[in-house]
This record gives structure tokens, C-alpha cells and sequence, in this order.
């Protein structure tokens, strides 16, 4: 069945392609955390918020929106580093589309970001008012 203007045809499913794209997932991944300088930094923060999660013993519903969030934002970055190799790959020559491209990315990211920590302030400035005046 052709499925695009290119040609492109789906193959029936079976168990080796299932398991070969978690692995192309994990390899993705792995690149990202070896050559994405902002998302091992979002891996830190990841790391501290836990920390902050468990000494705190914040509720159920708060971890989840903790990890939502932490997924957004480290998805976007690997959209947004897969958007930048995109447009590198398609040309060289410094356009306003390819401007265009890269910069929507970095927005879409910037706004997760700013997102995660006013959320990650509302949680945890509670918490952090008690522990203050317990001391
Ligand atoms: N081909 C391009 N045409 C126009 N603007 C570009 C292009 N590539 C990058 N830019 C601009 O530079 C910003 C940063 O892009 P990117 O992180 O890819 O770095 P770079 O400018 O290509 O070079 P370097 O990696 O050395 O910083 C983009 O958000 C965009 O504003």
C-alpha cells in the first residue's frame, strides 16, 4: 500500500521490527544525553527535584505532575535537537525559514521550561515555608 507521495510503503508488523524500534528509541536517547549540553542539565535538575520530592514526601498528585512536566521538557529539547539537525541537513545557507524553524523549537522548549519551575515553585514553596519555621 502506498502511504505517501515518496513511495514509502508500510510493512506488515512483526516482533523483530517491534523490538528494533525501541532500540533505534534507545539509541536516539543515548545521542541525545551524549551530545544535548541542556538536556543533561535538565537531567540534574530531574535528579534534585526527586531529592526534593522524596525528603518532602509531596503527594501523589504532585509527583505526577513533576514527572509530566520533567517529560515534556526533556522531549521537547530532543524535538527540538532533532528540528536543528533537520534544517542543518536541508540546507547550509543562513534563510529566515531555517531561522524560523530553529527558533520555534528553542521557544516551544523555553516555554516547558519556565512552565516546570513555576510549577516545580507552587509545589515545593509550601513544603519549604514548614521546614523554614520548624528551624
Ligand atoms: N540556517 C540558518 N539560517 C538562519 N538562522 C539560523 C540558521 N541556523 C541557525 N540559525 C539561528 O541561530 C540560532 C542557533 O542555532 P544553532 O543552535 O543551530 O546554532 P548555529 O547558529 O547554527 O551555530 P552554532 O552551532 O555554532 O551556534 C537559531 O535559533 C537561529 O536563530
Amino acid at each position: 500500500m502506498n502511504t505517501g507521495s515518496k513511495g514509502r510503503t508500510s510493512k506488515p508488523w512483526s516482533w523483530r521490527r517491534w523490538f528494533k524500534s525501541f532500540f533505534y528509541a534507545g539509541r536516539g536517547i543515548s545521542h541525545a544525553l551524549h551530545t544535548e549540553m541542556n538536556l543533561r542539565f535538565h537531567f540534574i535538575a530531574i535528579l534534585l527535584v526527586s531529592m526534593l520530592g522524596i525528603y518532602f514526601q509531596i503527594t501523589k498528585t504532585e509527583w505526577l505532575v513533576l514527572i509530566l512536566m520533567m517529560t515534556i521538557v526533556c522531549t521537547l529539547e530532543m524535538v527540538n535537537a532533532a528540528i536543528e539537525r533537520t534544517v542543518d541537513l536541508i540546507t547550509e545557507e543562513r534563510t529566515m525559514l531555517a531561522q524560523q524553524a530553529k527558533d520555534l523549537a528553542a521557544g516551544a522548549v523555553f516555554l516547558s521550561a519556565v512552565a516546570s519551575i513555576i510549577i516545580g515553585i507552587v509545589i515545593f514553596l509550601p513544603y519549604v515555608k514548614v521546614f523554614v519555621e520548624m528551624q
